[in-house]
């Protein structure tokens, strides 16, 4: 998977590249401290070490987005999943109050700072893949002339993989693709994300010092009109190490429509999807997740196949 530097003169060509060949890269030097992700991640440890008892205080409800369960892609594979997660949605305070009722206020500011960092990384990342595609802030109105997105939605997964006795009976995380516009991942330093390549198959993603995954959402997908594909992706477990991963989702106003750029429709390319708000696919995706693109194609063709996440017969690379 291609590492990229953020202060590399080519970023802009070397990010559009890897959008469309991976779907996903690594990016290092892109300013977020290595502490805050450290102070993250001891954050996420703090939470997952606590007794279940309490962490059930912070349940996600069934309907809800946000507090702490099951990683909620998992809830429709039938295999044994090893993992627990953490969804913050909005202001952590009510769920961390729950969870540390002495010392929460320490935990919502580090994650408050994460996010507010993972923002403006987020929103740099966005105008280099679509500048790649020759979209600019005039393309989007939901920009402010400044290329903020003053009203960008975003939520953020900490993730818990802990050690396994039989990992090849065991999941960490289900095959699936994002369904935001781009997603940030840092993990520690623990393998265990991979992610499909076609023609090459599963690729396990190194650990790369202050490296962060970016991977492209079905949102981004959607507004590339294809171009960009949104990466196929899912966490194995292993014997020995328990893994902490961390994701930042982000995406546009939920209410915002989105369809593929007028300038990249054309003869020869038509719009391959109809326009349809953030919400309105997580609704469409809760119910038929990894079909939930070939449901909104214009075209229709067969859906997108659906890889079995315990599927070992693919040959997995370390890139
Ligand atoms: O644990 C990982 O590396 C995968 C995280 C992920 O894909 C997600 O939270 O959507
Ligand atoms: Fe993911």
């Amino acid at each position: 998977m291609p590492v990229i530097d953020f202060n590399d003169p080519d970023a802009l060509q070397l990010i559009g590249h890897a959008c469309k060949t991976w779907g996903a890269f690594q990016v290092v030097n892109h300013g977020i401290p290595t502490s805050l992700l450290d102070q993250t991640e001891c954050t996420s440890r703090d939470l997952f070490s606590l007794p279940i008892e309490q962490k059930l205080k912070a349940s996600r409800s069934p309907d809800a987005i946000s507090g702490y369960g099951l990683i909620r892609s998992n809830s429709f594979f039938s295999k044994i999943m090893w993992s627990e997660g953490f969804t913050v949605l909005g202001s952590p305070v009510d769920h961390f109050r729950q969870l540390w009722p002495q010392d929460y206020t320490k935990h919502c500011e580090v994650i408050e700072e994460y996010e507010k960092k993972m923002k403006r990384l987020a929103e740099k990342l966005m105008w280099l893949m679509l500048g790649s595609l020759g979209i600019t802030k005039e393309d989007i109105d939901w920009a402010d002339p400044n290329g903020y997105i003053p009203d960008a939605s975003s939520a953020s997964q900490m993730n818990h993989y802990p050690a396994c006795p039989d990992p090849d009976r065991a999941m960490g995380m289900a095959t699936h693709t994002d369904s935001s516009f781009l997603t940030i991942v840092y993990q520690n330093n623990v393998i265990g994300l991979q992610v499909l390549k076609e023609r090459t198959g599963w690729v396990t993603v190194p650990v790369i010092p202050g490296g962060l995954v970016v991977n492209i959402g079905d949102l981004l997908h959607i507004l590339s009109n294809g171009l960009y594909p949104s990466v196929l992706h899912r966490a194995v477990v292993n014997r020995s190490k328990a893994r902490f991963s961390v994701a930042y989702f982000y995406g546009p106003p939920t209410t915002v429509q989105v369809s593929p750029f007028p300038k990249l429709i054309g003869p020869g390319h038509p719009s391959l999807y109809r326009p349809i708000t953030w919400s309105e696919f997580l609704g469409i995706k809760a119910k038929c997740f990894n079909e939930a693109l070939s449901l909104i194609k214009v075209t229709k063709t067969p859906p997108i196949e659906c890889v079995d996440a315990n599927d070992d017969s693919n040959n997995v690379e370390v890139a």
